[in-house]
């Protein structure tokens, strides 16, 4: 029988289980927790059914009898209930199955659960209508160039050949406001500095302006004094960055400047080639350096050639990254051997080179915690901040926590979209961004790990089910794009603990909202893959001329400048309020327009609304998943109804859940992803937990999110040990096991065997993910120097 035709929402009449049974057999303990267990299922069932609900998840009633074994009742995840005016609590009804919508969804013959995407849906608990007025006046964008007659490079002090270098070559008019500042001070003064400015406001150049502009001079001073500037002058400038793909980037924006003045060298050191090649180009000499901070200090140790005892200009950019990412020993490091050897350099003075060095921190989001990194490398640092709204509030005082903002022209908005639906919403969100030609031309979706944007890319780029008529991978390219094949798995094939599918696919057509008719490409990056495959597939989607989405980790959340980026998607919760602001921060950059919409599970996440309010969003607009399905499925032609746009959705999750559970790779993906998933959710801050809590989430729900109709129990989730609760849980099984023995009757299905962390499990499951993520950090995530 086809897996989709059978009913499986049934309404429960308040008496259905008000049978009462005697219990025989087993000896007296057994019969006396027998029955407290059944007393206690059927007040359960009262409850479910004095509030409506639905029983889809326990699969199908047979008899009273039988359905004496209820699971145990686990309290549901998320509140169902809204208050009302009148103060009792209103229960969203269930939505109607009918013959023609396709949501009365079955188990199937193997007793995996199918359950509909449009019933037993959580509720909101906020207003169903936008927390903030769209403001329809266009907004002036907060971080572009400066628009003053009088704002000019050469008006900075830069040289003139720098400043018609800016203007000519690099098409920069003028400075921005965080630039004029930090030129200014920067030039002018040798004190140590914050730049504090808004995502997309031009920091890199705002640092690297006035130190090649500084290096210019010095070398006139030589070739005054009769010296003759060359790479072998000296290495002046250090810029520590933290991942490498950043450091990259600073390193072109450098290699674009220097163009200009071609005596000054640029060099780069961040691991992933061979120590051998850096060294030999250390030993050539450069003046200005990019690095990270890991490698940068294994060159301290191991290149004598290395001589930095004349470094004058010391970045740090990405300050506070540094810091969450447990640098400060690699940095005092740095800055004791830059202390120490800086003394050599007055015994051999270079004409114009400043006595002490200049340090600078650098980042959209600098706060108290970077306390640290200051007292290691900063004394008496000036703040130069530009954050149009709250820096002067707050005085600029870097000690003092800031609540930094999104750029102002960036349009903000948050989905609230049920755990069930928020895969078939998320494609909904993408095949309306494309449906008009032009309107986005590259998309970032943030997903929070690597297994995760694994098996999401396998989803949104595969051909479909067989049913569906298609074959099972998208091994072949229908795309017309150059692609690395996946190798072929057997179905009897598993994939290694800790690897993923294919390392090599990066890149492919997206079938899922586009056709080769209209092509829109999808990319895949995080800290898993190979340092070369990042590389390329970065630069591939920084040059598709085609429409494109990158679905990433937050591996390309900081600092990572990607061309035509219209709209970022939060699929995944950020981990913290910074790293939201870095994400968005990908698009709206240098006074572009852009758009950016985060993903709210109804209940607690909803909490996340205020969060985000706290950064002052000019818009801040709600969408409900209901709105954004219609748009996105309704059908091309003909009059949109409920049933057509639902109907397309529920066709659409169902091939990717067939197509999941028909190859053994697929599923076996779709799990690792929905594990890892529920792991990382567990690492929100501690700020933030009773928003993002485990307890509330509905893991069955979530497990239709990733195709999955496996039941969460039968899921193993990593991370998960018995603890005090986990002994209650055992109790509850105890309880039911001894139900069993006595009635003969099968083990229940649904809620009561979903494996929900307790709190021990969920601390552990936290803090173990901390240790990886730390782990990660120095190495696959951000593979860093
Ligand atoms: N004066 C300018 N005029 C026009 N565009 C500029 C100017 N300065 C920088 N840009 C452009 O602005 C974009 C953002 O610059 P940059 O990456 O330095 O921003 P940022 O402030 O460091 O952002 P983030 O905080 O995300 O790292 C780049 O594409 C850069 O070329």
């Amino acid at each position: 029988m086809a897996d989709d035709g059978m009913l499986l929402n049934f309404e429960l009449p308040e008496d259905a289980f008000a049978t009462k049974k005697t219990f025989k057999g087993g000896n007296w303990k057994d019969r006396l927790t027998a029955r407290k267990s059944a007393e206690y299922g059927r007040e359960k069932q009262r409850e479910r059914a004095t509030f409506g609900k639905t029983i889809s998840q326990y699969g199908d009633v047979k008899s009273d009898e039988e359905e004496l074994i209820l699971p145990e009742g686990r309290p549901s995840k998320r509140p169902r209930i809204a208050e009302t005016g009148d103060s009792r609590p209103s229960i969203r009804p269930t939505k109607q199955k009918s013959a023609h919508r396709g949501d009365e969804l079955p188990k199937t013959n193997t007793g995996e659960v199918i359950s509909s995407l449009f019933t037993s849906n959580p509720m909101s608990t906020s207003e169903p209508k936008p927390v903030a007025v769209e403001d329809e006046a266009p907004v002036e964008p907060s971080n572009a160039p400066l628009n003053d007659e009088l704002a000019t490079f050469t008006n900075l002090g830069l040289s003139s050949t720098l400043a018609s270098h800016l203007l000519n070559k690099m098409g920069l008019k003028a400075p921005t406001a965080i630039q004029r500042k930090a030129v200014q001070q920067l030039c002018a003064a040798n004190t140590d500095a914050f730049i504090q400015a808004e995502t997309g406001s031009g920091k890199t150049l705002a640092y690297l302006l006035p130190i090649v502009q500084r290096i210019t001079q010095l070398s006139q001073q030589m070739k005054d004094a009769g010296q003759k500037f060359t790479r072998e002058s000296g290495l002046f400038a250090i810029v520590l960055a933290p991942t490498r793909e950043l450091s990259k980037q600073i390193s072109t924006v450098l290699e674009g400047l220097l163009s200009c003045c071609h005596w000054i060298v640029g060099g780069i050191v961040i691991g992933g080639e061979k120590k051998q090649s850096e060294k030999a180009r250390l030993r050539k000499g450069v003046n200005i350096l990019v690095a990270t901070p890991g490698r940068l200090a294994d060159h301290f140790n191991n290149t004598e050639v290395l001589d930095v005892s004349k470094v004058r200009w010391l970045v740090l950019d990405e300050g506070d990254r540094l810091v969450e990412l447990g640098f400060e020993q690699d940095i005092q490091k740095i800055v004791s051997v830059l202390n120490l050897r800086g003394r050599k350099a007055q015994e051999s003075p270079i004409p114009g080179l400043p006595e002490r060095r200049t340090t600078v921190l650098c980042s959209a989001t600098i706060k108290a915690d970077v306390e640290q990194l200051r007292s290691i490398a900063l004394k008496d640092p000036v703040s130069i901040a530009v954050d149009a709204r709250e820096a002067a509030e707050a005085g600029a005082d870097p000690s003092i926590e800031q609540a930094f903002s999104a750029p102002a022209q960036l349009k903000q908005g948050y989905a609230v979209v049920p755990a069930k639906q928020r895969l078939v919403t998320l494609v909904a969100a993408l095949k309306q961004a494309f449906k008009r030609k032009g309107s986005v031309m590259k998309c970032i979706v943030f997903i929070s790990c690597a297994d995760s944007v694994d098996y999401h890319f396998e989803v949104l780029t595969r051909l479909g089910s067989s049913k569906a008529g298609a074959g099972q991978d998208n091994d072949d390219d229908r795309s017309g794009v150059q692609r690395v094949p996946v190798a072929k798995l057997s179905k009897s094939d598993k994939i290694p603990q800790g690897h993923t599918i294919s390392d090599t696919r990066t890149q492919g057509l997206a079938t899922s909202f586009s056709n080769s008719d209209d092509p829109v490409q999808l990319f895949r990056l995080h800290g898993s893959l190979q340092q070369a495959t990042r590389t390329s597939t970065l630069k591939a989607f920084t040059k598709c001329t085609e429409p494109a989405v990158l679905i990433c980790t937050d591996v390309a959340s900081r600092g990572l400048d990607l061309p035509n980026v219209d709209l970022v998607i939060e699929y995944d919760a950020p981990f913290s309020k910074d790293d939201h602001l870095h994400r968005v921060g990908r698009t709206a950059r240098a006074g572009k327009d852009g758009r950016a919409m985060i993903f709210l599970m109804p209940g607690s996440e909803e909490g996340y609304v205020e969060v985000l309010k706290e950064g002052k969003p000019r818009n801040l607009t709600r969408h409900d998943a209901d709105e954004l399905l219609k748009k996105g499925f309704a059908p091309a032609t003909g009059v949109v109804t409920d049933s057509s746009w639902e109907q397309l959705a529920t066709n659409w999750q169902l091939d990717v859940e067939r197509w999941a559970a028909e190859h053994p790779r697929h599923l076996e993906q779709a799990r690792r992803a929905y594990q890892s998933h529920i792991r990382a959710y567990a690492t929100h801050v501690a700020a933030e937990r009773s928003i993002f809590d485990m307890k509330q989430m509905h893991l069955g729900h979530l497990a239709k999110a990733f195709g999955l109709r496996d039941k969460p129990g039968s899921i193993r989730v990593p991370g998960q040990r018995p603890g005090k609760d986990a002994g209650a849980k055992n109790k509850a099984v105890r309880r039911n096991e001894a139900v069993r023995k006595v009635s003969g009757a099968k083990r229940p299905r649904g809620d009561g065997d979903m494996d929900v962390p307790d709190a021990t499990d969920e601390h552990e499951a936290r803090r173990k993910m901390h240790a990886k993520m730390k782990a990660m950090s120095g190495a696959s995530e951000f593979n860093l120097g």
